[in-house]
């Protein structure tokens, strides 16, 4: 594996999943691995679950680990080729991407969309210059257009939670006081377009995903009838894709509700946090037996674990 940045970097999506699980009863069986090696975590954004899973998923690979806040506390970065540098950036990523390079064997890499430039965002313009010239492997703590750490840690908690081989598996979009990407549900619709599951999305009318991640889902505009029979509910805000990073409807009935999850197939509630209560889902769900987001959240190390692994072996 030489980048982990979509589900495509997954040679084997089934094959991830079991050495994940394994993982979880094992999580030190390949403590060696790591030695003598260093990975630098780059966050240009907010994390709790990212920043913490994957410096554990390191420590358990024995991996050194060097995690830095871009722009707090390193020179804020430039990407433009050619640009003059006569503003508030003092490095350019040409000079920035190959000295951590220098430091690190392993980059990943946080950095959210801006939302005002979709072909800027949706060109992946800031991680795709750190594959570019970085000189190492990149993995993807969340991009501009996708989440694929959280997205296979979705998939690790659907395949241990499953009670029938093919389990329905809804997308709901839900309501959210800001603008938020789209890379949470981008990612986790091209998980499972790639997984065996019943797949449905379901969100208003404006809030159409790009055709290459919703891919063969079943989409529909009418929650209630989505909820139907359904094992898992996935929540999710994102902003409008079409009319780009606009948010067009703050309709509080797309909120997930106990009465909603009642047309359900007694389904786990997911959601890949951190979560506005009372504005995306009403607190009855998420204290409820049935919701699995901590369960969820835990399967991040795994996730990391098992990624960090296929990297270090490429590179070994
Ligand atoms: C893992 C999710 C990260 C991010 N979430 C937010 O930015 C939420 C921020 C907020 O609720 O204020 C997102 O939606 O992509
Ligand atoms: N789900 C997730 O990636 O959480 P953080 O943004 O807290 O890392």
């Amino acid at each position: 594996m030489q980048n982990f940045l979509s589900v495509k970097d997954a040679v084997d999506v089934q094959a991830l999943v079991k050495e994940a699980l394994l993982y979880k009863k094992t999580p030190y069986a390949d403590k060696h691995l790591g030695r003598n090696r260093t990975m630098g975590l780059l966050f240009f954004n907010s994390s709790l679950r990212t920043r913490l899973s994957t410096q554990r998923a390191a420590q358990n690979l024995g991996l050194e680990l060097m995690v830095m806040n871009v722009g707090q506390d390193s020179w804020g970065l430039e990407f433009e080729d050619g640009a003059i540098m006569d503003g508030n950036k003092a490095e350019h990523i040409k000079e920035a991407a190959p000295v951590i390079g220098q430091y690190c064997d392993i980059v990943g890499i946080r950095s959210f969309p801006g939302l005002t430039d979709r072909e800027e965002d949706y060109s992946e313009k800031v991680i795709s210059q750190f594959v570019k010239n970085t000189g190492r492997p990149i993995v993807s703590l969340e991009s501009a257009t996708r989440h694929p750490l959280q997205s296979l840690a979705d998939l690790i908690t659907i395949e241990e939670l499953k009670t029938k081989p093919r389990p329905k598996v809804v997308l709901t979009w839900a309501p959210h006081v800001k603008a938020l990407p789209q890379a949470v549900p981008n990612s986790f619709a091209e998980w499972m377009n790639a997984a065996d599951v019943d797949f449905v999305i379901t969100h208003p009318e404006g809030y159409e995903l790009a055709p290459e991640f919703a891919g063969n889902a079943k989409v529909t505009h009418n929650q209630e009838e989505a909820f139907k029979d359904a094992d898992f509910i996935y929540a999710k805000n994102w902003s409008s894709y079409t009319q780009y990073g606009q948010i067009l409807n703050q309709d509080p009935s797309w909120m997930v509700t106990m009465e909603k999850m009642k047309l359900t197939n007694n389904a786990k509630f997911m959601h890949c946090l951190p979560v506005r209560r009372n504005i995306v889902v009403e607190d009855a769900v998420l204290d409820s037996p049935n919701s699995v987001v901590v369960q969820q959240a835990g399967n991040r190390v795994w996730s990391a674990q098992v990624v960090m692994k296929q990297i270090l072996l490429s590179i070994i």
